[in-house]
C-alpha cells in the first residue's frame, strides 16, 4: 500500500535507494578528498625534505653557518672575502721555504696550541708555513689572536677559513705548491662532546674528509700528517698502550671521531694513494696551551682561590695521564713530516701503494692528577682547594700510558721533559701572559733562576 495515498506509483523504495546511493557517493567522495589531501600533504613533505637534503648536500654548513643557529655555537669568521692579488701574495710568500729542499707546509689549526708551536718550529728551520684557522670560539679567541700575532712576527700568515670550505682549500693549493699538510684543526676536548656533539662531527669527520677530498685531487698530492689522539685507546687496559692494540672501545664521542679519522685515512690511502700519518697525542701541555685542559684551568682556579674538582675512578683509584710536553710533541710532528713519503696518486687516482702510519706521541711516564695538582701548588705557592669526586661518566678514561718505540724507531722520537719541568715552563708563561702579580710570579721567577 502506498502510504502517500493517491494513484501515484510507489517510489519510496527507489528514492530510499537513491538517497542511500547518493549518501554512499558523498562518503566515497569525502574519503577520496581526504585521501588525496593526505597524499598531497605527504608529497609536499617529501619534496620539502628532498629539497633540504639537496641544499645541505650541495652547501654543507660551515662552522660559521652552524654557529649562528646552534645553542652551543662556535663562532668563526667567514672566508667569502678571501682573495685578491695582495692576499695571494701573502699566501705565496708565507708558504715558500727559505732553505734548499725545505718543505712547504699547510698547517691547519695554526692558531691553536700545537699548531702555533709547530708552525714556529717549521718556520725557524727554514720551511714555508701557511696557516689555516677558523678562530672559532670554543675557547678564548683572544688567546688564538695572540698566537696569531706571534706567528705574524715570524712571517707566518694564517688564512682565516674553515676546513669545510673546499673551494678555499683548492684555491690555496692553486696559489702555493704545498708539499705537506700538518692537519691539527679539530674539535678538541673530551668532555665538551656532552654539550655539543655535532661540532665533533663537523670538524673531525666532515672537515677531515673535506681536506682529504682536496688533497686527493691536487697535483702533486701532498703528504699528510694529522692529529689523532690517545683517547682512541678508550677502555684499553693493556699497558703501555701500543699501536698494535685494538682500539674499538672509545669512551667519548671525541675518541670515536678520532678513531673514525684513522679509518677514513685508511680509505683515502687505499683508494687515492695519499700518504697519511696519524699521531696519537697524549694529553699535551705547556706554554700557550688550551684553557679547556685541566692543568690550565686548575692553575687559574688555584690562583683565584676557587675549588678544583679532582676525579678518582669508580674503584677509588687515582686517575693518571701520560702528560706530554709541547716541545717533545713538536719534535715528533717534525720527525713525522720529515719521514713522510710521497703520495702516489695523480689526477685523483692511485698509481701505487702509499705510506700509511700511526704513532703514539706520549711521555711514557704517567702521573696522577693528584700529583699534577701538587706540582702546581708548589710552583704557584698557593694551596689548592681540592674536591675529590668520582669521575662522572663524561668520556674520561682512568689512565693513559704510551709506548713510543715505533716513533723512536722511525724518527728518533724521545720525550725528554718530565711533568715538573714542563709545568714550570707553563707557569712561567702563564704568569707573564696574564700579568699575574702574586706569589706565583715570585715562585716562577725563583724556578727560572734555578
Ligand atoms: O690525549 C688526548 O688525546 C686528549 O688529551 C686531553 O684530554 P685529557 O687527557 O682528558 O686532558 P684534560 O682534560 O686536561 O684532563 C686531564 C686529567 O684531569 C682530569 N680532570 C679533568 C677535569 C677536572 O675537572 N678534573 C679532573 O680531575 C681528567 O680526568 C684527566 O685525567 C685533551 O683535552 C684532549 O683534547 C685530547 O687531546
Amino acid at each position: 500500500m502506498n502510504k502517500m495515498g493517491g494513484g501515484a506509483p510507489d517510489t519510496s523504495k527507489t528514492s530510499k535507494l537513491e538517497r542511500y546511493n547518493s549518501y554512499l557517493r558523498r562518503v566515497k567522495y569525502t574519503n577520496l578528498l581526504a585521501a588525496s589531501s593526505k597524499l598531497l600533504f605527504r608529497l609536499t613533505l617529501l619534496a620539502a625534505l628532498l629539497l633540504l637534503f639537496f641544499f645541505f648536500t650541495l652547501n654543507p654548513p660551515t662552522t660559521s653557518q652552524y654557529s649562528s643557529h646552534h645553542p652551543h655555537r662556535l663562532l668563526s669568521s667567514s672566508s667569502s672575502s678571501l682573495g685578491g692579488p695582495a692576499w695571494e701574495k701573502q699566501v705565496r710568500i708565507s708558504a715558500a721555504p727559505r732553505r734548499p729542499n725545505g718543505l712547504s707546509v699547510l698547517v691547519t689549526g695554526a692558531a691553536g696550541f700545537v699548531g702555533s708551536h709547530c708552525s714556529l718550529a717549521l718556520k725557524k728551520r727554514g720551511d714555508g708555513v701557511l696557516g689555516l684557522d677558523n678562530f672559532n670560539s670554543y675557547y678564548d679567541v683572544s688567546l688564538k689572536r695572540s698566537r696569531q700575532s706571534l706567528l705574524n712576527r715570524h712571517r707566518v700568515f694564517i688564512v682565516e677559513a674553515d676546513i669545510n670550505d673546499a673551494k678555499l682549500l683548492a684555491k690555496l693549493f692553486d696559489i702555493a705548491p704545498l708539499s705537506h699538510v700538518l692537519h691539527l684543526a679539530a674539535q678538541a676536548g673530551v668532555r665538551y662532546a656532552l654539550q655539543n656533539p655535532l661540532s665533533y662531527i663537523q670538524s673531525n669527520i666532515a672537515g677531515f674528509v673535506s681536506l682529504l677530498e682536496t688533497c686527493k685531487s691536487v697535483n702533486p698530492q701532498p703528504r699528510i700528517v694529522w692529529a689523532s689522539s690517545s683517547s682512541v685507546y678508550g677502555l684499553n687496559s693493556k699497558t703501555p698502550f701500543s699501536e698494535h692494540d685494538t682500539t674499538d672501545q672509545p669512551a667519548s664521542l671525541y675518541a670515536a671521531t678520532k678513531k673514525s679519522g684513522e679509518e677514513i685515512a685508511h680509505t683515502y690511502n687505499h683508494i687515492y694513494g695519499l700518504s697519511l700519518t696519524a699521531l696519537r697525542f697524549f694529553t699535551v701541555y705547556g706554554p700557550w696551551g688550551r684553557p679547556d685542559m685541566a692543568y690550565y684551568f686548575f692553575t687559574k682556579d688555584i690562583l683565584n682561590g676557587k675549588d678544583i674538582t679532582v676525579y678518582k675512578t669508580s674503584d677509588g683509584e687515582e686517575v693518571a695521564r701520560d702528560f706530554t710536553f709541547i716541545d717533545d710533541v713538536v719534535k715528533g710532528c717534525l720527525g713525522a713530516l720529515d719521514t713522510a713519503e710521497k703520495s702516489t696518486g695523480s689526477g685523483g687516482r692511485k698509481r701505487g701503494p702509499a705510506q700509511l702510519r700511526v704513532y703514539n706521541l706520549g711521555n711514557t711516564a704517567p702521573v696522577t692528577v693528584g700529583r699534577l695538582v701538587g706540582i702546581l701548588e708548589e710552583l704557584l705557592g698557593v694551596k689548592a682547594k681540592k674536591r675529590v669526586v668520582k669521575m662522572p661518566r663524561n668520556g674520561d678514561v682512568p689512565f693513559t700510558h704510551a709506548n713510543v718505540s715505533l716513533a723512536y724507531r722511525d724518527f728518533g722520537y724521545k720525550p725528554t721533559t718530565d711533568l715538573g719541568s714542563g709545568l714550570k715552563k707553563f707557569v712561567k708563561w702563564y704568569v707573564g701572559y696574564y700579568g699575574v702579580q702574586s706569589r706565583a710570579k715570585r715562585g716562577s721567577d725563583q724556578s727560572a733562576e734555578e
